[in-house]
Order: structure tokens, then sequence, then C-alpha cells
């Protein structure tokens, strides 16, 4: 059986983020990262500081986790991490939930392409724009949007790209217009990840959330899309597990 190294598994939440905002989901989260983004919210699961806490899970531990922790109070779950997409053989994990009747999101950033994503319910791809002081390989990204119009699955694909300041919507331009047929979501970037006071945070990601909502207004290189907060940092701030 393969083992998969995940750092959290919690839930029942909502979606906070994208294409299936405000869905009532699970999440699995997988540690290991091939980014290192400036501004990373989850950065526990790659830079160390959380090494201890991982654990290697079959799929079947985590199933069991799963209904040990959402009981029968969810009939779908998001894997992030991290990057899922670094881990082989998570159909392993995808198909058991699916005969369970549990629809399965994913969150990534477009680096990898894996055979199982074809799998995927709700595909969430997350470029990553200069702030991050990533560079995105095309290419790469090409590639994983044309196999996943072979498979026909597009349908289930969505684009997501954070956005902190004006080179990063410069970026979201770019990317929208390259795959102008893919649903295209803009998010606010929290960029205040040592606030612990949840009212703080709120009030200034709302002041971001204008901002970005002006911004798009103004360009016309931006019409097919949609903007949004992360919903569950406006209602519980920078906690872990929700
Ligand atoms: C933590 S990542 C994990 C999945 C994958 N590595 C990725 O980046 O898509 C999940 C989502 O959170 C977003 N994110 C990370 N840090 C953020 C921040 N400070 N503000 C807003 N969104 C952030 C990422 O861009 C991604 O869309
Ligand atoms: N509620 C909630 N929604 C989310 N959407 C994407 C998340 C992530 O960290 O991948 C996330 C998360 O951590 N919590
Ligand atoms: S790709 Fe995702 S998990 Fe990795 S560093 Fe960037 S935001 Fe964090
Ligand atoms: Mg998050």
């Amino acid at each position: 059986m393969n083992k998969y190294p995940v750092l959290e598994i919690f839930g029942p939440t909502i979606q906070g983020e994208g294409m299936v905002v405000g869905r009532k989901t699970m999440f699995v989260r997988t540690a290991g990262c091939d980014y290192s983004c400036a501004w990373c919210d989850s950065a526990f699961t790659w830079d160390g500081s959380a090494k201890e806490e991982i654990e290697r899970l079959t799929a079947e531990e985590i199933i069991n986790r799963l209904i040990n922790t959402g009981g029968n109070q969810f009939d779908h779950v998001t894997i992030s991490g991290g990057n899922p997409a670094l881990l082989k053989n998570l159909d392993e994990l995808i198909a058991p939930l699916h005969e369970k009747g549990i629809e399965v999101a994913l969150e990534t950033q477009g680096s990898r392409w894996q055979d199982w994503f074809p799998e995927i319910d709700d595909l969430t791809i997350s470029p990553k724009p200069p702030s991050s002081k990533m560079t995105t390989n095309w290419d790469v990204l090409d590639d994983i949007i044309q196999r996943l119009r072979t498979a026909g699955r597009i349908d289930n694909t969505s684009l997501k790209v954070v956005i902190f300041n004006e080179s990063d919507l410069s970026y979201a331009e770019k990317v929208h217009q390259r795959y102008s047929d893919i649903p295209f979501f803009l998010q606010v970037g929290n960029d205040d990840l040592e606030e612990n006071e949840s009212n703080t945070l709120a009030s200034h990601l709302l002041h971001q959330y204008e901002w970005l909502i002006d911004k798009v207004v103004e360009s016309s290189k931006l019409n097919r899309v949609r903007v949004l907060p992360q919903v569950h940092a406006l209602v519980w701030g920078n906690k872990r597990g929700v």
C-alpha cells in the first residue's frame, strides 16, 4: 500500500476559495512543495517547521481519519498542500472516495502533471504571479491544460491567481488570455499572515478586496472573471485547520 505524507485532516468546513467557494468540504493537507512562495499561507507544509507532525498514511487510513473527524456530515473532500501533485498514485485515495459518493477537489499550482488529475471533480490550478518570487514554466502549464482538454475535463477545471500588486494583475491578464475558455478567478492576497486578531485581518482584507475589485473593473482584459476573497480568512483569520 502506498503511503502519503499528511499534515492535516480537518473539517467539515467550507471551501473558502475559488470555483466551489462555499461548498461544505473536508480538507486533506499533504506535506511538501516544489515551490516556496514568498507569501505562502501554508509554509508549514514545506519549511520544516511542522516536520514532526507529518504522518505517513495509506489511502485507507486517510479515509478512516476523514470519517472519524467528519462523520456522515460531508460528501466532498478537498486535497491541498503543499503540492499534492508531487504524489503519484493518489487515485488510490480518489477512487474509494468516489465509491462512497464523495466528490474530490484538488488545489495545485500547475507545476506538475499527474495521471490521476482527470479523476478530480473540482480541479483548481493556481499559477503563481511575480509577487510570489516563483517563475511559471509555461510549457508545463500548457501541457497540463492540454492533457485536461484531451481527457474532456475542462468543465471540472478552473484557474485561480492570487493578486498582491499591479504586476500580479498583468500576470493574471496574461494567464486569462492564454487559457481564455477556462473559468478564471482572481483572489485577494493575504499580506498579513502574522495578524492573530481575526477582526483586524478581516477589515484589512476587505479593503484589499475593494482595491482588487476596482482594478478588475478598470481592466479591459479581465471581463469573464470572478473576484473573490478567501472567505475562511474573513471568518476565522489566520487560524490553521479551518
Ligand atoms: C496553500 S496553496 C496549496 C496548493 C498549491 N500549492 C497551490 O499553491 O495552489 C492553496 C491556495 O492558497 C493560495 N494562497 C497561498 N498563500 C496565500 C496568501 N497569502 N493569500 C492568498 N492566497 C494564498 C495559493 O495561491 C493556492 O491557491
Ligand atoms: N476553508 C478553507 N478553504 C480553503 N481553500 C483552499 C485552502 C487551502 O489551503 O488550500 C483552504 C483552507 O485552508 N481552508
Ligand atoms: S505553491 Fe502553494 S503550497 Fe507551495 S509555496 Fe506556493 S502557495 Fe505555498
Ligand atoms: Mg489555505
